[in-house]
């Protein structure tokens, strides 16, 4: 059955210090939300939270069937919710096929077995990820972008319903970007996954949300879809300068300006 998640009244905290406060959250099957926001306003904390690796000081996050998320035993929640984070340790010397393997942990029994699907789902989440090439090649070995790919091909091998990205197009090439964000779009349209993806890149998020949510200082500012949360007034007031938004005329989707002290220079003649 397709699944979403929601997080509600979540307070989150470092140290006895709050950085997210109130915030609610919900992702939807087959849907694409996004969260956007400047630096330190709280979007990889409530990512996380949603994964379970940060635990909230208040508040509930529950799956759609009404199951609460952290209640669950790690195995059943990490068939169903996977995370790829900002930042992983690379193993030394693992090839890829190995660490895309680690995708298949909530599958298989103590003694490594009972995964008849898990050779099937690691060739194919290479395949989609573009790194089937270098299936033989140590990760270690990689570039950044290319490890980037290898993470997520871990994340899409774990065969979850939810699945959280956290920047996903960091170290991308402009080619791989489009392409990731693609495929979670495909996700969401073709096996109703439902996405929960942070991006800086506020021209992407309107390219490919359902819903946008914007942060500022630990609370959601705005939630809604990308027309009605990427305004110029509440892109100006959450990052502190001016955004222009308007509509580009080739392919008629929202773009964003930010306009900085040289902005002008760079303007097209009328
Ligand atoms: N491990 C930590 N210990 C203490 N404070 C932390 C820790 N991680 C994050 N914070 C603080 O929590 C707040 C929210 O950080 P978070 O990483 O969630 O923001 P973000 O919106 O994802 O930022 P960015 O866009 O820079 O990645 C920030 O003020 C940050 O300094």
């Amino acid at each position: 059955m397709p699944e979403g998640m929601r997080g509600d009244g979540l307070r989150l905290s470092y140290h006895g210090v709050t950085v997210v406060e109130g915030a609610a959250i919900a992702l939807a099957a087959g849907e694409v939300t996004a969260l956007v926001g400047p630096n330190g306003s709280g979007k990889s904390t409530l990512l996380r939270c949603l994964a379970r690796l940060h635990r909230p000081d208040a508040g509930s996050v529950d799956f759609t069937d009404g199951t609460g998320a952290l209640a669950l035993s790690a195995k059943e929640f990490a068939k169903r919710v996977t995370l790829l984070a900002q930042s992983r340790p690379t193993p030394s010397g693992v090839r890829v096929r190995d660490v895309v393997g680690y995708g298949r942990h909530p599958y298989r029994g103590r003694w490594r077995d009972g995964d008849v699907n898990g050779p099937a789902k690691v060739e194919w989440a290479m395949e989609v990820c573009g790194v089937a090439a270098m299936a033989e090649r140590p990760v270690d070995e990689l570039s950044g972008g290319e490890r980037q790919r290898v993470w997520l091909a871990t994340c899409l091998a774990q065969e979850t319903g939810i699945l959280l990205l956290d920047e996903p197009t960091n170290h991308l090439d402009l080619r791989y970007q489009v392409e990731i964000l693609d495929l979670a779009r495909d996700l969401a349209d073709d096996h109703d996954v439902a996405v929960g993806v942070v991006l800086h890149d506020l021209n992407q998020a309107a390219a490919i949300a359902d819903r946008v949510v914007l942060l500022r200082d630990g609370r959601v500012m705005a939630d809604g879809e990308p027309r009605e949360v990427l305004t110029s007034e509440h892109l100006s007031a959450a990052y502190g300068i001016e955004v222009l938004v308007g509509t580009d005329a080739n392919t008629g989707q929202l773009t964003t300006c930010p306009v900085g002290k040289h902005s002008s220079r760079r303007r097209v003649p009328a």
